[in-house]
């Protein structure tokens, strides 16, 4: 359950890599709130400084400038204050090759301040089975749920989730969401970072999008995909049909619609006033619309624009 309670404050944090000449700035400026309960999804291109900005929260690194706090702590310079109270998953973790799976989680048991049992960690992902192999034995995905059941077996009150299910099977990845629903059901705060927006339409309660260091887009879901417009695409050889300032006159246009080769690109704020509009225009001049195809506004849509360098000014990030 979502409370008012907020866990983790960022305020103009930035990270940079290197310094002088051949200093890169990975995370340019992000202010950020998550609160306790919800599930936070960061969302963004290859490169976008996801990660650099989760390692800061997470109290791995330092931040270059800004303020970051989590559970009211600094969680680098007050690290022991606040790792206890975080599980982390990592895009790549390192776990001993000559281990088996039981004997991994319990070395990490024996590290933790009141562990889940290591039977019921490796049982929340679907890893019982395997807890008598060695981890070099395991595939890539049931790694991936090594290190989920590792991040859990604290009892965290934030759960940080690098890709938690990149190179996972369809059946593991719904797995894996069930298993994040009745951790937030328990009141764990999640912050995941996925290239899948379908993870984030399933799980998310807020997200944020990120390109080129900074946030570009913040909201719940439907937020986001308000932000964006509708889409209608076709092909036609008659002119009135493909003249943009002709088409611009439709009802709900809301930029000026683009010709080319591959045919009309209409974007709306009223799919269907458009739609109808154009319709009844195609009626009236007899013309035929090739590969008509109308498409509401998605999380996909907004996330393309954004990476294609299209919506990074367009509508503020309110996180
Ligand atoms: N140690 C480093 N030294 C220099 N540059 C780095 C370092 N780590 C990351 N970067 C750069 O910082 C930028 C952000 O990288 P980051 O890993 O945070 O992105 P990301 O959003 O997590 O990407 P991905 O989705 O590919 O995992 C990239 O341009 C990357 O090359």
């Amino acid at each position: 359950m979502t409370t008012s309670e907020t866990v983790i404050t960022l305020t103009g944090l930035r990270r940079s890599y290197g310094t002088g000449r051949t200093a890169f700035e990975a995370v340019r400026g992000v202010d950020l709130a998550v609160a306790r309960g919800e599930l936070f999804a960061l969302l963004g291109t290859n490169g976008a400084g996801k990660t650099s900005l989760l390692e800061v929260v997470e109290g791995i690194a330092p931040a270059t400038a800004g303020t970051v706090e989590v559970l009211g702590h600094d969680p680098y310079r007050q690290r022991h204050q606040v790792r206890p109270r975080m599980g982390i998953m990592l895009q790549e973790a390192g776990f001993p090759a000559d281990l088996t799976t039981a004997e991994t989680a319990r070395m990490w048991h024996g590290t933790l301040g009141r562990p889940r049992p290591v039977e019921q960690c490796l049982a929340m992902v679907g890893l019982s089975h395997r807890a008598g192999v060695r981890v070099s034995s395991l595939s890539g995905g049931e790694r991936r749920r090594l290190d989920i059941a590792l991040a859990v077996m604290g009892r965290p009150e934030i759960l940080f989730l690098d890709e938690p299910t990149t190179g996972l099977d369809p059946q593991s990845r719904r797995n894996s969401w069930e298993l994040v629903r009745s951790l937030l059901a328990e009141g764990t705060t999640v912050v995941l970072t996925t290239h899948y927006l379908e993870e984030a339409e399933e799980l998310a309660d807020r997200l944020a999008i990120m390109h080129a260091g900074e946030i570009v887009r913040s909201g719940t879901v439907a937020d986001v995909v308000a932000s964006e417009p509708a889409r209608i695409r076709y092909r036609t050889v008659d002119t009135a049909l493909t003249d943009p300032a002709e088409l611009a006159g439709l009802p709900a246009v809301s930029a000026t619609p683009r010709t080319g080769a591959s045919g009309v690109e209409i974007e709306t704020g009223d799919l269907q006033a458009t739609l109808t509009a154009l319709l009844v225009r195609a009626e009236q001049a007899g013309a035929v619309l090739e590969h008509l195809e109308a498409s509401p506004a998605s999380l996909e849509r907004a996330f393309l624009t954004i990476a294609e360098g299209r919506g990074a000014d367009a509508v503020p990030a309110a996180a």
